[in-house]
């Protein structure tokens, strides 16, 4: 008796799991490596997320993206946790907000700017789809992805699944094309063929986001990406009808950040 309930249990528990599984969104995660540090921080005013990354065999790290007015406190953390940064990078030329690289190369010397060649911007370092950045024995892989502006970069560091997406994906949405050389259709073909190419569970982090979210994955916007999505016609219309303003700094921010940042 107690065998043939054990085998009932035993049938009807795998289906059970399956039909949740099948439900749910994928949860999978990679895990960070020991010896890799992450941070997320965040710009109140712009609503921009700098991220700080490093190795921590060799204390070497880089920062995405840093805001000129917090590029203080991203110092102070660095010098606080025993890291010497080596590239203050950025995704793309922002328009909404002063890049901290310039800053941050006074703040922390040795340190040296990083942007797309792409980009049309000046920095210590230029860079292209398939190079690497290495910090340590971590290492980003650049991925081209244009749509947003002509130089936007996409960083992805494989080992963590995890990727920096600038302002080409937001979450469930995307950069605005409608100034700085923006294409829908660049974007949209960017997107697809760099960034949903990546693995479902790899983990997204966009340069800024307005609701309070802070990460996706590359599984969940491809289901629930509302612009992604949809075909490319589809697409193309929703990006020619956003009628956003203008950001308002960008008549600061773009001359700054042809240099990056140090014009301020
Ligand atoms: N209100 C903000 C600018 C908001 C904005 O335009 N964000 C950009 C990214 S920064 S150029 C964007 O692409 N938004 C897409 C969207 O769908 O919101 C300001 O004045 O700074």
């Amino acid at each position: 008796m107690l065998s043939s309930v054990t085998r009932v249990v035993g049938r009807l528990l795998p289906s059970a799991t399956a039909i949740s599984a099948s439900r749910a969104m994928a949860t999978k995660t990679i895990p960070l490596s020991d010896d890799f540090l992450f941070r997320q921080l965040f710009d109140r005013e712009s609503c921009t997320y700098t991220y700080l990354l490093a190795d921590l065999g060799s204390k070497q790290a880089v920062l995405i993206d840093p805001v000129l007015e917090l590029a203080e406190r991203d110092a102070q953390l660095i010098s606080q946790l025993g890291l010497t940064l080596k590239y203050a990078m950025n995704t793309h030329m922002h328009a909404d907000h002063v890049t901290g690289s310039g800053k941050l190369k006074e703040l922390l010397p040795g340190c040296r700017s990083l942007i797309s060649k792409a980009s049309g911007a000046q920095a210590d370092v230029h860079v292209a789809d398939s190079e690497l950045v290495e910090f340590g024995r971590h290492k980003l892989e650049c991925r081209a992805t244009p749509g947003h502006t002509n130089g936007c970069l996409t960083y992805v560091c494989k080992e963590q699944g995890m990727a920096f997406t600038g302002d080409t994906l937001l979450i469930r949405g995307c950069g605005r094309t409608d100034f700085q050389e923006g294409s829908p259709t660049a974007l949209f073909e960017s997107v697809h063929t760099k960034i949903f190419s990546l693995p479902d569970e790899f983990k997204l982090y966009p340069a800024h986001d307005y609701k309070g979210l802070t990460e996706t994955t590359v599984g969940e916007e491809k289901k629930f990406n509302a612009r992604l999505t949809k075909p490319l016609k589809e697409f193309v219309d929703i990006m020619e009808n956003l009628n956003l303003p203008y950001p308002k700094m960008i008549d600061k921010a773009v001359p700054a950040n042809r240099v990056c940042g140090l014009q301020f």
